[in-house]
């Protein structure tokens, strides 16, 4: 029997279990199976909390849907922050850090929302050609995940499954592949995005790793300035910080939004 607790930030929704003992190992196929929409609890991804092995509050893994583990996962890490602050001692704890692949990243509990200090992006490469009928050319960087940006003009019109489909697994970003994400400009201080995932393999309602890699392009196209406010496709508007260091590197990058709790359970799938 497995407890669960079922979390979603800004609609990317999580399985989230309590594995300080370490007693859970759960195959692909048990956490594939968990996240199955018709026969699993349902979700975009699994978070464990796991003992801390470097000195911070926790560790952080993260599983996709599809049972792979990622480095990051940035509307995960927001969930991971709300859920971990509750398992102190009382009052709940307002900063709680861990330990990802991506490195030790920290949350703090704002009123209703959670602030992510996200490690600092790499690996940015400007107009990688795709010649896809959409889009000739995306960007890429590696905000904790792989991340490529595409900028279009008619977002809601976007066939974000065909074209998310061809850039991940465009021979470019193998063998490890690429979440892709569709950006629009708003207005010099907001975009509004939309994110086909890898290890999902679909479009989700948000991807906090992808908001970051797109606010960060945002600026560097445009010189928009932090905070950039970014909508995203379940209706929630995030804000991403970032502080430029030259010759495009960023550092300080922070994600803020929303950690909700829907229901815990018990589950003898697994
Ligand atoms: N939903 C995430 C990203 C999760 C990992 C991603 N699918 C990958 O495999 O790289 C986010 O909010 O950042």
């Amino acid at each position: 029997m497995l407890n669960f607790t079922k979390m979603n930030g800004a609609g990317n929704d999580f399985v989230v279990i309590d594995n300080r003992d370490l007693k859970t190992n759960l195959t692909t196929a048990q956490i594939e199976l968990l996240c199955d929409r018709h026969r699993g609890v349902g979700a975009d991804g699994l978070l464990a909390v796991e003992p801390a092995e470097k000195g911070a509050d926790y560790k952080f893994r993260y599983y996709n849907a599809d049972g792979g583990e990622a480095e990051m996962c940035g509307n995960g890490a927001r969930c991971f922050g709300a859920y971990t602050a509750q398992l102190s001692s009382s009052p709940t704890k307002e900063l709680v850090t861990f330990e990802t692949i991506a490195g030790t990243l920290s949350a703090e509990l704002i009123g209703s929302n959670v602030r992510i200090a996200m490690s600092d992006p790499f690996d940015l490469e400007m107009n990688t050609a795709v010649e896809l009928e959409d889009l000739n050319q995306v960007h890429f960087v590696n905000t904790g995940v792989p991340h490529a940006v595409g900028f279009v003009d008619d977002l809601p019109a976007l066939d974000v499954l065909e074209n998310g489909a061809a850039i991940r697994y465009h021979n470019r970003f193998a063998p490890n592949g690429t979440n892709a994400n569709f950006a629009a400009i708003i207005a010099d201080d907001h975009i509004a995005i939309r994110t086909y995932e890898r290890g999902v393999e679909g479009e989700t309602l948000a991807c906090g790793t992808g908001m970051c890699a797109c606010a960060l392009f945002h600026h560097i196209l445009t010189g928009a300035q932090s905070p950039v406010k970014v909508d995203v496709a379940g209706g929630d508007t995030l804000e991403i910080g970032f502080e430029p260091v030259g010759d495009n590197k960023f550092t300080n990058v922070t994600l803020t939004g929303p950690a909700d709790f829907v229901f815990s359970g018990k589950t003898d799938l697994v």
